[in-house]
C-alpha cells in the first residue's frame, strides 16, 4: 500500500456533517468531520456562533442529506445562549426541510452552560456517561464548546505557574474531547477569539498552518489562547470580516465575510466568502 492510498482511505472513511450549506461543504471537503475537533476562529460578530447554531440544526438530517441523524450538545460559557436566534434558524430549517420527521428540532439540541475551565473538566465524565447510557433515536453526535477561548480571558495571571496550569488544562480538556470524539464518532466544534498583532511585529514567530497572516477588519490578528492550544485541535478555520463602509441611507455597514482553512488533516488551503441572513449562513 502507498501512503496516498492510506490517506485517501482515511478521508472517505471519516464521515462529515453539513453545514447547512453545499457550496460551504465543498469548501470544507464535505462539511465538518466527525473523530476530531475543529477549530473556528474570529473577532466578535462574525458568524462562529452562526454556524455553530447552523451545524447542530443540521446535524438531524439522515446521511443520505449530509447529517448524522443525531443530536447535539452546545456548551455556552459566556451568557446568554442565542435561544430567539436557534429558534429563528430552526424555522427556516423546518420550511427548507418540510419532511423532516422532528417537529422541534431544537428539541435536538441540549444546552449547557459552563463557565470556567475546571467546570468544562468536570463535565466531560457526565458527557461520557450520558453517551454511554444515552439509546436515543437520534444519538448525540456533535458537540459545540463556544467559546473555549471565554473559559481562559480570566482567573490566569502571567505568571510561569499560571500558564503552566493554563496549558495543563488545554491538554486535559482536548485530550477528553478526542477520546470522546474517537470512541463516539462525535463531530467536536470549538470556537475561538482572536487579539490583534501590533504592526510591524511577527507575534510569537511561529507560523501555524497556510495562512502566513491572518487579517479581519483590516487589523493583523492571531487566534486567541497561542501555541499550545493550536497544537490541540485537529482542523482551525478562520472566519474574516472586512466591512464595506456604510449603507446608503448610512444606517449600517455591509460586511463581506469568508471562511479559510488554516490547517487541516484532510483538506488543502481553500476559502469561500459567506453572508449571514435571516435564515442562515450560505457560502457564496
Ligand atoms: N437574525 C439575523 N439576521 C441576519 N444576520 C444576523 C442575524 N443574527 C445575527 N446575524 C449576524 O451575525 C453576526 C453575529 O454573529 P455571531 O454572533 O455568530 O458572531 P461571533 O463570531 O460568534 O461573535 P462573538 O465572538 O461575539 O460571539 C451579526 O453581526 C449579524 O451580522
Amino acid at each position: 500500500m502507498q501512503p496516498e492510498n492510506l490517506l485517501h482511505q482515511i478521508h472517505l472513511r471519516t464521515q462529515k456533517c453539513t453545514v447547512g450549506c453545499p457550496l460551504l461543504d465543498r469548501c470544507l471537503g464535505g462539511g465538518i468531520p466527525c473523530n476530531s475537533i475543529t477549530e473556528l476562529v474570529a473577532e466578535n460578530g462574525t458568524g462562529k456562533t452562526q454556524f455553530c447554531l447552523q451545524l447542530v440544526l443540521y446535524a438531524q438530517l439522515p446521511p443520505s442529506r449530509g447529517g448524522l441523524s443525531a443530536s447535539s450538545l452546545y456548551i455556552h460559557t459566556e451568557f446568554p445562549f442565542p435561544l430567539r436566534r436557534l429558534r429563528q434558524l430552526s424555522r427556516a430549517f423546518r420550511s427548507s426541510h418540510p419532511d423532516h420527521p422532528v417537529a422541534d428540532p431544537c428539541g435536538r439540541v441540549f444546552v449547557q452552560g459552563v463557565y470556567t475551565a475546571d467546570e468544562l473538566v468536570d463535565a466531560l465524565p457526565k458527557i461520557e456517561l450520558f453517551l454511554i447510557h444515552s439509546k436515543s433515536r437520534f444519538p448525540l453526535r456533535v458537540i459545540v464548546i463556544d467559546s473555549i477561548a471565554a473559559l481562559f480571558r480570566s482567573d490566569f495571571d502571567n505568571t510561569g505557574l499560571d500558564l503552566r496550569r493554563r496549558s495543563s488544562l488545554f491538554f486535559k480538556i482536548a485530550g477528553g474531547l478526542k477520546s470522546l470524539a474517537k470512541r463516539f464518532g462525535l463531530a467536536v466544534v470549538v470556537t475561538n477569539q482572536v487579539v490583534d498583532l501590533i504592526e510591524g511585529g511577527n507575534g510569537n514567530g511561529v507560523r501555524v498552518g497556510n495562512l502566513g497572516v491572518l487579517y479581519s477588519s483590516g487589523r493583523r490578528v492571531a487566534p486567541a489562547l497561542g501555541l499550545a492550544w493550536a497544537n490541540c485541535v485537529n482542523s482551525r478555520l478562520f472566519l474574516s470580516r472586512h466591512d464595506d463602509g456604510a449603507d446608503v441611507d448610512g444606517s449600517c455597514s455591509k460586511s463581506r465575510r469568508r471562511i479559510s482553512v488554516v490547517f487541516a488533516p484532510h483538506l488543502p488551503h481553500s476559502s469561500s466568502e459567506f453572508v449571514i441572513t435571516t435564515e442562515g449562513v450560505f457560502g457564496r
